[in-house]
């Protein structure tokens, strides 16, 4: 492959993927991206395309998705939203690493390409202390909680089923999950970087 792997985290909602990928992105700006998403929804005033997203229609998105071109794909309030394996690339032929944020089946789908991610679980503490996570964030109705929550099970299963992830982050206390998570991540850089992957 030409540049750095891509770099999946996976985890349940609420157990702190975004807020270590903060972490990361804050520590280390110019070394990770972003990959730009595909929607069908119609550009909010001052989006870009190709920047914010890629603005496509659902005939041409529904269609890109039998030519196998996306990783990820998933349809919130009518609309569609995917991460092309285009859009991975573009990123890795910048010399940086890709974060992808995505779910199990976007990690099943990602095994079958040949973009080669590191796979990390985030793994929460336990579903109890996922519920009081999200429910001291605040972002979401009992409905969702409890269909978060039933997500999670299965999810966390999948996640410890030995040889489905390269590494597991305990995220109980989050600065220690994060040193764990950051030491493995520039471990990894350093192994490509000894292989003569370029980094920007
Ligand atoms: N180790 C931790 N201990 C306690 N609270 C945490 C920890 N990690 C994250 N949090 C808090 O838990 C909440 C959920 O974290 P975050 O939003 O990062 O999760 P997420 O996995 O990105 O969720 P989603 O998939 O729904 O976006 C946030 O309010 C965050 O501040």
């Amino acid at each position: 492959s030409i540049g750095p792997r891509p770099l999946v985290l996976c985890g349940p909602s609420g157990s702190g993927k975004s807020t270590l990928l903060k972490r990361l992105f804050a520590e280390f700006p110019d070394k990770f991206g972003f990959s730009v998403s595909h929607t069908t929804r119609r550009p909010r005033e001052g989006e870009e395309h190709g920047v914010h997203y890629y603005f496509v229609d659902r005939a041409d998105m529904e269609q890109a998705i039998i030519n196998d071109e996306f990783i990820e794909t998933a349809e919130f309030t009518g609309n569609m939203y995917g991460t092309s394996k285009e859009a991975v690339r573009d990123i890795q032929s910048q010399g940086r690493v890709c974060i992808l944020d995505i779910e199990q089946k976007g990690v099943e789908q990602i095994k079958k390409t040949d973009l080669n991610p590191i796979l990390i679980f985030n793994n929460p503490p336990t579903i109890d202390e996922l519920e009081r996570r999200l429910r001291k964030r605040g972002s979401e109705t009992e409905e969702s909680l409890r269909k978060r929550l039933m997500a999670a099970e299965v999810e966390i299963a999948y996640g410890l089923t030995p040889g489905n992830f390269h590494k597991v982050i305990n995220n109980v206390d989050i600065d220690v999950a994060y040193e764990q998570f950051r030491d493995f991540v520039v471990e990894e850089l350093k192994k490509q970087e000894a292989q003569g992957v370029h980094f920007n």
